[in-house]
């Protein structure tokens, strides 16, 4: 399916993951001697108008966003009559969710991801890009260890309003005004960066549920409990961070830039006490 003007500028190596629409290949590019992950995307599998919209979105965002240190990069893309091809920086087969699963996280090293995760996120909405799918496994890191952001597949564009709407993204991580339906605007974002956040530190989701449905009924619960049985050895600056992330009033919840701003974030996860 590659078509001959790609295959002139890359030389496609061996598949390196799969996802709903297509295939991540690794392929070497001869001119810049450097290594880069293509994501061909099958367009007949787009049957619906909304997943339609997505294919049309993600690279005209990734090429609004790029470059950012936190984002991962389109540098090129190429189009056949039954796929599109996204050059995209390469990244490590391990994500986040595998870090996470891992269980090898030092409050220091969260505050870090934090910090990176929420540096992008800024980004994306100084230009008025919500990315709505902020979960582990959208989260990369490159061979230098900087962690990327990925996927803007459910990316969109805050519109004059500055508000979308649409029930988008995975339920453990998504937040209670999208699940009520509602117009939402980048903080779904922030709310989301905060359950990655608190999973990170406790290993658990904050919101649990066997299915979609139960998971959703908690969200709008929305009583963030942080049991001292799994918190007792995090510190109160982490907490306080989770508290203000995971905050079901929009207008109280922080900001990607106020976030960047807290002591936790500030002090890179260490600990100065205050209890
Ligand atoms: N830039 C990249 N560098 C290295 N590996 C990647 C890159 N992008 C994706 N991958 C790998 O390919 C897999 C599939 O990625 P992709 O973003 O297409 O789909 P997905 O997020 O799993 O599913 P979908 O977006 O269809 O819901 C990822 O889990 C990851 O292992």
């Amino acid at each position: 399916m590659l078509s001959e003007s790609l295959k002139n500028k890359y030389q496609p190596c061996e598949e390196i993951g799969r996802g709903r629409f297509g295939v991540i290949s690794k392929a070497f590019c001869p001119i810049t001697q450097s290594f880069f992950a293509i994501k061909t995307i099958d367009k007949r599998l787009l049957s619906d108008p909304t997943d339609r919209q997505c294919l049309e979105n993600e690279p005209k965002i990734m090429t609004l966003l790029s470059p950012h240190p936190n984002i991962v990069q389109i540098h090129d893309m190429f189009e056949s009559e039954n796929a599109l091809h996204l050059i995209l920086d390469l990244c490590q087969p391990v994500t986040l969710y595998d870090q996470i699963i891992q269980h090898d996280l030092s409050e220091p090293k969260v505050a870090s991801y934090a910090k990176q995760l929420v540096s992008g996120l800024a980004h994306c909405h100084r230009y008025g890009v919500v990315h709505r799918d902020i979960k582990p496994d959208n989260i990369f890191f490159d061979f230098r260890g900087n962690l990327k952001i990925g996927d803007f597949g459910s990316a969109t564009w805050l519109g004059e309003l500055c508000t979308a709407d649409g029930l988008v993204g995975t339920p453990y991580y998504v937040a209670p005004e999208v699940v009520m339906g509602r117009s939402y605007n980048e903080k779904v974002d922030v709310w989301s960066a905060g359950v990655v956040l608190y999973v990170m530190l406790a290993g658990v989701p904050p919101f649990y549920g066997e299915t979609a449905e139960e998971i959703f009924e908690a969200i709008l619960r929305g009583n963030l409990r942080l049991p001292s049985r799994i918190f007792r050895s995090i510190s109160s600056e982490a907490k306080d961070l989770l508290r203000k992330m995971i905050c079901r009033d929009v207008s109280r919840r922080l900001s990607a830039e106020q976030v960047l701003r807290h002591p936790w974030i500030l002090n890179g996860g260490e600990t100065i006490s205050m209890d």
